[in-house]
């Protein structure tokens, strides 16, 4: 597998504390990629830095061999990485399909020029996003619900609303922030057979934040483990949980709480 995103010396520090410190890791194209961690580890803050929310203090962020590091979220989208929010961030009064429609043109957009004058360009654009609004909400099982209000959803099918606009962008890397946090033990194996599924129909690569190990441990092809903003192990998900650092920085985690 080729690597498709490329960290190398990745570091952030916030005044006097190290968030993140020379990190590095690559996601392959293709793969369930995880990134784990204890509590103030460091994952949310290596998300931010590659999704473009924060400025890298130093070290190289690649997609596809493209330095990425330092543009706009915007701009990082536009390269084809898309991410879910921990907490839902979809449009409450507008319904499952116009939320999802939202995500296909945002990769897509029809354009200022093909709004205002229309013309075959723009048809064709806009059946391809409802094409792939169709297909995603069918790969997420969310059909059923495609117009009813996103606010009205529950919360396990919000969550994978989240997904499903991540996956409407068609992106060449979904990134999922805790997208397991809050469902029961049904919903997070209704999750995990879902993201399998999605990964082989649309040949997706993920890298994926989540502090549930039983999913983590079931879905991911290749871990990286993070701790004190420092990278303390790498590698499959059998490796990586049996890695004494690793055993050590969740039981220490656990002695502190
Ligand atoms: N904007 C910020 N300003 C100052 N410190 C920050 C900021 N964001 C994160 N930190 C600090 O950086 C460290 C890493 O935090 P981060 O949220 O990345 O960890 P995490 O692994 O995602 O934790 P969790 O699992 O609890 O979400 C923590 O000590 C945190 O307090």
């Amino acid at each position: 597998m080729n690597a498709l995103l490329e960290i190398s010396g990745l570091t952030k520090r916030f005044g006097g504390l190290t968030a993140l410190s020379d990190v590095s890791f690559g996601a392959s194209e293709g793969a369930i990629t995880g990134l784990i961690g204890p509590n103030g580890a460091g994952k949310t803050t290596c998300f931010n830095l590659i999704t473009g929310t924060l400025p890298a203090t130093s070290g190289t962020i690649r997609f596809r061999g493209q330095d990425i590091g330092g543009l706009s979220p915007h701009k990082v989208v536009e390269h084809g990485l898309a991410r879910t929010f921990q907490a839902a961030t979809t449009f409450p009064a507008a319904t499952v399909r116009e939320n999802i429609l939202r995500g296909a043109l945002l990769r897509h957009p029809l354009g200022l020029g093909a709004m205002v004058f229309g013309g075959a360009a723009a048809r064709d654009a806009e059946r391809k996003a409802r094409q792939t609004v169709d297909e995603v909400m069918e790969a997420l099982d969310l059909t059923e619900h495609a117009h009813r209000e996103a606010g009205t959803l529950a919360y396990g099918h919000q969550k994978r609303l989240g997904v499903a606009i991540g996956l409407a962008t068609r992106p060449g890397l979904l990134l999922l922030d805790e997208p397991a946090a809050g469902l029961n033990p049904d919903e997070v194996d209704r999750f995990a057979t879902m993201l399998k599924e999605i990964r082989t129909r649309f040949g997706l690569s993920v890298l994926i934040v989540e502090h549930h190990m039983r999913l983590i441990m079931r879905i991911c092809d290749h871990i990286v483990v993070l701790d004190h903003g420092e990278k303390i192990a790498e590698g499959a998900p059998e490796a990586v949980r049996d890695d004494p650092k690793v055993i050590e920085a969740y039981l220490g985690a656990d002695h502190a709480k």
